[in-house]
């Protein structure tokens, strides 16, 4: 099925909206811990970006957390700040506190995370949310209801529990693919059946276990979600949730659909969150990562000297960078040629191919790239040793 194509067949011009769960989602991975300067300094950058909505805590979590809430509400942000909340009215009265204008109230909607967790059964949960929605609602919160595994629940009892939010006032269903159930199909399935029983907004919300979190969010999307979470380099619970990164770049690389996010502003966000986070961006992570516009192999680089598009999808530049050449035990004729060109260095043809011998026993002994300096060495070497002596 085509993207923007709903399961009716009507085209769809709609905005996707990401909300940003860095500072809730993000910060429950293990081991992070933000202070409320972070989360603000985040905020800021995340809204600089073009992010629109901002997941930016739990209230429940106490003082400090309503306060870091209250201090990136107090900003101004061109952003939405949502809350995240049980069905508790003293999680809600904490949420009200921190001064947000909006409310992800959280149900857990499997039967057996209803019977573990809350020890009741499906009705009991239904009036929960019921009266908690409307708690928050004639408190003049916007509310969002996320039902936590979504994904292992009974569609008709999904079905249900959107029906009562939207009859409590909440006006969007966030559909958590919790334990990374769902592989592309079967969240298509699932959202798309959804889509066919409600108009309210509907936010997918993957995690990334088994690596899909990004091609889950896209095909809820494709069968009609309004709304994506996403953290920054998918920070989040376990291996974490969609990237922000992967999602906003994939919806405009494959599909040419805008997210408003500026993208070309993600690195600098990954690298602020990676270092708020004590994370280390993988070199090849997709999107952010420092070397994805990186080329050593002889073949892709010679084909890119060339004709670029002959080893490039991607544009670097529509992420504000560039590609870049290195030197290393994967390198053909051709590169150690442009380098030494670039160099002024001149070189026969067979010289070429022996500092190519130089340099892959460099990069095998040292394991790793084979700097400009030490190609320069090489070729220094080589020539002092083909000067007829005395000269
Ligand atoms: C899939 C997700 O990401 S869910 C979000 C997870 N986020 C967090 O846990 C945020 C950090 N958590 C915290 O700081 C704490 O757990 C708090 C402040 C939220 C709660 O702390 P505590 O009161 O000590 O409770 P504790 O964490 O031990 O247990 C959770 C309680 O919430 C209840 N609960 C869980 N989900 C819900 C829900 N959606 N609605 C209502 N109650 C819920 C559980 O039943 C349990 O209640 P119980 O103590 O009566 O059995
Ligand atoms: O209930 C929600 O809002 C979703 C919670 C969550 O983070 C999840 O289920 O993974």
């Amino acid at each position: 099925m085509a993207f923007g194509v709903t399961v009716s067949g009507k085209l769809q011009t709609r905005q996707i909206v990401l909300n940003d769960t860095t500072l809730r989602d993000g910060e429950q991975a293990p081991g992070v811990a933000f202070t409320t300067a972070e989360k603000l300094s985040i905020a800021r950058v995340l809204a600089s970006a073009g992010i629109t909505e901002i997941e930016a805590g739990t209230p429940a979590m106490g003082y400090e957390e309503v306060s870091a809430i209250r201090a990136i509400v107090e900003a101004s942000l061109e952003a939405t700040i949502i809350a995240w909340c049980r069905m508790k009215r003293s999680d809600v009265d904490a949420a009200i506190e921190s001064g947000v204008a909006m409310v992800n109230i959280s149900v857990p909607s499997s039967d057996l995370q209803i019977a573990a967790k809350l020890g009741i059964g499906r009705v009991a949960a239904l009036e929960q949310l019921k009266r908690i929605v409307g708690y928050a609602r004639d408190r003049g919160l916007d509310v969002a209801v996320g039902g936590e595994d979504s994904s292992r629940a009974d569609v008709n009892f999904l079905i249900e529990l959107i029906t009562a939010a939207k009859n409590a006032g909440a006006r969007r269903f966030r559909v958590a693919d919790t334990l990374s159930v769902l592989d592309p199909d079967a969240a298509f399935a699932l959202v798309a059946a959804l889509r066919a029983n409600t108009d309210l907004e509907i936010e997918f919300h993957g995690h990334d276990d088994l690596g899909l979190a990004t091609a889950n969010t896209l095909a809820a999307i494709k069968a009609g979600a309004t709304h994506a979470s996403v953290t920054v380099i998918g920070l989040g619970e376990r291996a974490g949730n969609a990237p922000l990164e992967e999602v906003a770049v994939a919806l405009k690389q494959l599909y040419g659909r805008d997210t408003g996010v500026v993208l070309p502003e993600l690195e600098n966000v990954a690298a602020l969150v990676a270092a708020a986070a004590v994370r280390t961006i993988p070199l090849n992570k997709a999107i952010v990562g420092e070397h994805v516009f990186t080329h050593e192999s002889g073949i892709h680089v010679d084909g890119l000297l060339k004709d670029q598009r002959s080893y490039q999808a991607l544009d670097p530049q529509l992420l504000g960078r560039s590609n870049r050449f290195v030197i290393g035990k994967h390198s053909g004729i051709a590169a150690i040629t442009a380098l030494l060109s670039e160099l002024r260095l001149s070189v026969s043809a067979e010289e070429s191919r022996v500092i190519l011998a130089r340099v892959r026993k460099h990069a095998v002994e040292h394991k790793g790239e084979v700097g400009r300096e030490t190609v320069m060495t090489i070729w220094r070497e080589l020539c002092e040793r083909s000067l007829p002596k005395g000269a």
